[in-house]
């Protein structure tokens, strides 16, 4: 009972938003409407049952006129059935559709707010395979909402109605054994009540592994499939390295979880199915055994009889709807917990710097960057790189060295806003655009120009510009293809992309550039180009890189060094103690 609230908590924690979102009125009302409807469902349902009775007391009567009208008003009730069945599906559908296309949207932005997404990765996080979340997890957790909630209503309301005609029913046919009645009033409720309920209670019992063999099913799919997308994004390395053999043993050995996870699925469904096709079986005969003995005794007529049958099946249909809704049922909680596990996630990444002592990245009136106190740490907590009273001024050329795994990257990450752990503070000049080049520039699939200005949007920078800035990075063949669709961190060199990270830089013109190894697979002489070229092209911009080769020195004003300092790395100025220490320390 405790877990059922608390999983309906949860449930109105998630559904909740989008009935007082903007698109409220349209949810509200397309809700309301099929509640409606299932409602009238049910009405004609009871109608349907009252119609047998006098339907079938016609026929053991032989009254041709009688039975001719309950024809007709039998056409009558089916075809509203029909009408409304087919317009509360449709109405159904188009209500999942408005809900699904707000919750991506509010999941979307909520994952992609500042860096959420990366840092939901950095935390090791729980809600593992963000992109199933927000696929077929929202769109099952809407479908089964809906189908489960308004099963749910149907079945209580049908379970008042029937149950009251069942218990005006038991007073006609009172339970008749070896030739006397004993009167237990509605005691054909009680038997629906006893049986549906013996159902549901074996069912739960043998069902319950189901959850989270469910739960584990999805996450064994999903990860077998995030591996084979990983061997396609690096299909070159692994040629290379022909790893083809270790990579078929690593998806065979997760494939192998998804299998015996599915082999105790098998067998648990199998057990559960035995259990719920025999229950099924024995209700169609069941309420006709129990008024038999009226029956026969001549003390109730055909048509109670047949109507008995079918308002028993309902009253059992109602009560046994966790029994036959068991599996969606069971789904249905893994989705919850699932989309919960992402929420929480989310917000825990999203509020890491409310909870914990983080860097504090702030915007200050100065026209330099600032490093103060800083210390710089991995997830962990482990500190990493230190740096204090550290600044950058306006239109300088710092080059930072030191050596690998020193902690440069991170720090750069860590200036850019996106690596909140560790403590200190970090100033940045009130509007001054910072632009981050990584070793491995990022490329979306698409057309090459809209490629190269990204982040920027389509249309916004000219394809004169465009053309003009590959043209100066020295890829004018590219210049031509500006239109062309391509995944072109797959097609163009690392080189190439780095030429192609520098055009961006170009065409963005930022105040601050960081260059992360940026133009480290490129040979030396084109290397020195580039740089000549943002001189050139940006002379107000600070450039602040990191790198390994000599000939950078020649391209920057300051060189700073990274000095090993007992576990950690301080930023320090460059000078021949601190050059021998860092060497040294290689
Ligand atoms: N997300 C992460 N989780 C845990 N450790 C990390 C993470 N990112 C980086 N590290 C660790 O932080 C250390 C510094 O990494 P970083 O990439 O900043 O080094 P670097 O000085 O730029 O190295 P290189 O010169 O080789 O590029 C490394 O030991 C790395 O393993």
């Amino acid at each position: 009972m405790k877990n059922i609230s608390a999983t309906l908590a949860v449930v109105w924690r998630i559904a909740g938003p989008y009935f007082r979102s903007e698109d409220k009125w349209a949810g509200r009302g397309l809700l309301g409407v099929v509640i409606a409807m299932e409602l009238t469902l049910v009405a004609i349902n009871v109608l349907l049952n009252q119609w047998q009775n006098r339907f079938y007391s016609a026929l053991q009567a032989y009254d041709l006129n009688e039975f001719v009208m309950e024809v007709w008003i039998f056409i009558g009730l089916a075809f509203t059935y029909v009408a409304v069945a087919v317009y509360k599906l449709y109405l159904n559908q188009w209500l999942q559709i408005r809900w699904r296309r707000w919750l991506t949207q509010h999941y979307l932005g909520e994952w992609l707010e500042g860096a959420t997404h990366y840092r939901m990765q950095l935390k090791g996080d729980p809600a593992d395979n963000p992109d199933q979340r927000i696929t077929e997890d929202v769109k099952n957790f809407v479908e089964q909402t809906l189908v489960l909630g308004l099963g749910l209503l149907s079945s209580i309301v049908t379970l008042a109605s029937f149950v009251v005609i069942l218990w005006g029913l038991s007073n006609k046919a009172p339970l008749h054994i070896y030739g006397t009645d004993i009167v237990i009033p509605g005691f054909l409720v009680w038997c629906a009540m006893v049986y549906a309920i013996l159902g549901t209670g074996l069912t739960h019992w043998i069902g319950a592994p189901l959850i989270n063999l469910n739960f584990e099913q999805q996450r064994y799919e999903a990860d077998f499939r995030f591996n084979l997308i990983r061997v396609r994004e690096n299909s070159e390395q692994i040629a290379l390295l022909k790893g083809e053999s270790a990579e078929r043993g690593h998806l065979l050995h997760r494939f192998g979880s998804v299998i015996a996870n599915w082999y105790a699925i098998m067998s648990r469904t199998k057990r559960l199915t035995a259990f719920t096709a025999s229950y099924g079986q024995a209700a169609t005969i069941f309420p006709y055994v129990v008024v038999a003995p009226a029956y026969f005794a001549k003390r109730i007529q055909l048509g109670d009889m047949m109507q008995t049958g079918s308002a028993f099946g309902s009253v059992q249909d109602a009560l046994s709807f966790f029994v036959t809704a068991y599996r969606s049922l069971a789904e249905w909680r893994a989705i919850v917990a699932r989309l919960d596990g992402f929420e929480m996630s989310v917000s825990s990444a999203a509020s890491i710097a409310a909870r914990e002592p983080t860097i504090g990245v702030a915007r200050s009136n100065g026209k330099a960057i600032t490093l103060a106190q800083l210390l710089v740490e991995l997830p962990n907590g482990e500190p990493l790189v230190s740096a204090d009273a550290f600044t950058v001024e306006p239109a300088e050329r710092v080059l930072v060295s030191g050596p690998s795994g020193s902690g440069k990257s991170t720090l750069f990450r860590a200036i850019a806003g996106i690596w909140p752990f560790g403590t200190g503070s970090i100033a940045i000049p009130e509007k001054a655009r910072l632009m981050m080049l990584p070793q491995r520039p990022y490329f979306p699939i698409g057309p090459l120009g809209d490629a190269v200005i990204y982040p920027a949007e389509h249309g916004t920078v000219a394809p004169e510009k465009i053309a003009e800035a590959l043209n100066a990075v020295g890829m004018p063949r590219l210049a031509k293809r500006l239109d062309e669709d391509g995944h072109w961190n797959r097609i163009l060199s690392l080189g190439e992309q780095q030429r192609l990270g520098l055009a961006r830089a170009l065409l963005h013109a930022p105040d601050y550039l960081f260059l992360d190894e940026a133009t480290a697979s490129l040979d030396e002489p084109s290397e020195g180009r580039l740089y000549r070229l943002l001189a050139e092209r940006l002379p107000q911009a600070t450039i602040v890189s990191i790198g390994h080769r000599s000939t950078l020195d020649a391209f920057h004003t300051r060189k700073v060094m990274m000095v090993k300092d007992g576990d950690i790395h301080v930023l320090g100025k460059g000078g021949e103690a601190a050059q021998a220490e860092t060497t040294a320390a290689r």
